[in-house]
């Protein structure tokens, strides 16, 4: 299914420095005002991401998964803290920040193509020739798989269609830094397989690093480098894993039972529930 259109390629001055951890965050905090008062959504948070590492989070539902990646991402504004992509600091959405989510937000009024283009002319996003707009556009459909759809609309696509085309808005940026927010746990268990195997081949020949949000354990062990769990009331990071068995993983899960049954184990323990209600 992959093209060679797949190697993007980049120019020497955006070429990142491998010494610098792609994205640090420091002492991050963020509260929600509710009518019933503050919430903390998560708090201290601090966390590196090396180039090229795919992190996974995982932890019981509400404990602030979704509100760090959005807060990352620049979709919303941390109360402390602070965010380096590659040193620098960020404080509002950035164009080599992408960001992929579990509804594919689709126009349903473009079709595949003006969907990527639509994402290539945010206001944020570096102004693109035609030429330069047609060969992202070709490039991502390439990369997804999606090549014959580019005239196809939203409701032609089967889910997983829907979030391939998700996944190639964000690639068509480029970004240094793919955030991912359950991208596939709206998906039958085929389609998930058949995208997460799709992740893999993307991570292997862009290189880009990841930091992805998780329910599923056999998810993060298949695509993840790392694995951090986090535990709410305050959302904070609890524990982490490094996964260090080459990928793919797929013919490998009986080498992970172990560290599978240790996060089994503390998941358990920070969402005080039985393992066997877990799983
Ligand atoms: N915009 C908001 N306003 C008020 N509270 C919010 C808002 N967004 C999230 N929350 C609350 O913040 C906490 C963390 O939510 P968040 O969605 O980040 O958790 P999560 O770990 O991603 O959960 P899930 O796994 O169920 O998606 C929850 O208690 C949630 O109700």
């Amino acid at each position: 299914m992959m093209s060679n259109l797949f190697t993007a390629p980049v120019s020497q001055e955006t070429l990142p420095n491998p010494d610098i951890p792609l994205l640090a965050v420091q002492n991050l905090h963020k509260q929600y005002q509710t009518r019933r008062g503050f919430l903390t959504a998560f708090e201290g948070i601090n966390l590196n991401v090396e180039l090229g590492e795919v992190v996974c989070l995982l932890g019981a539902s509400g404990c602030g998964k979704s509100s760090l990646l959005a807060t990352i991402a620049g979709l919303q504004q941390a109360d402390r803290g602070e965010i380096y992509l590659q040193g620098s600091r960020l404080t509002s959405s950035h164009p080599q920040v992408g960001m992929v989510f579990q509804d594919p937000c689709l126009l349903p009024w473009l079709n595949v193509a003006q969907n990527i283009a639509f994402g290539l002319k945010l206001k944020h996003m570096p102004k693109l020739t035609k030429p330069e707009l047609r060969t992202r556009i070709a490039e991502a459909i390439a990369q997804v798989g999606l090549q014959g759809f580019e005239r196809s609309y939203p409701h032609q696509l089967s889910g997983g269609m829907a979030q391939r085309l998700s996944l190639a808005r964000t690639l068509a940026r480029r970004p240094q830094l793919l955030l991912l927010d359950e991208p596939f746990s709206a998906l039958d268990a085929i389609t998930r397989l058949d995208m997460q195997n799709l992740l893999l081949q993307i991570i292997s020949q862009l290189q880009t690093t990841v930091l992805m949000v998780t329910h599923d354990i056999d998810e993060a062990l298949l695509v993840g480098d790392r694995v951090l769990l986090m535990a709410r009331h305050p959302g904070r990071i609890h524990q982490e894993w490094r996964i260090t068995q080459p990928k793919p993983r797929f013919q490998q899960a009986h080498l992970l039972s172990e560290v599978r049954f240790n996060i089994l184990e503390s998941l358990s323990t920070v969402m005080d529930t039985p393992v066997s209600r877990i799983l």
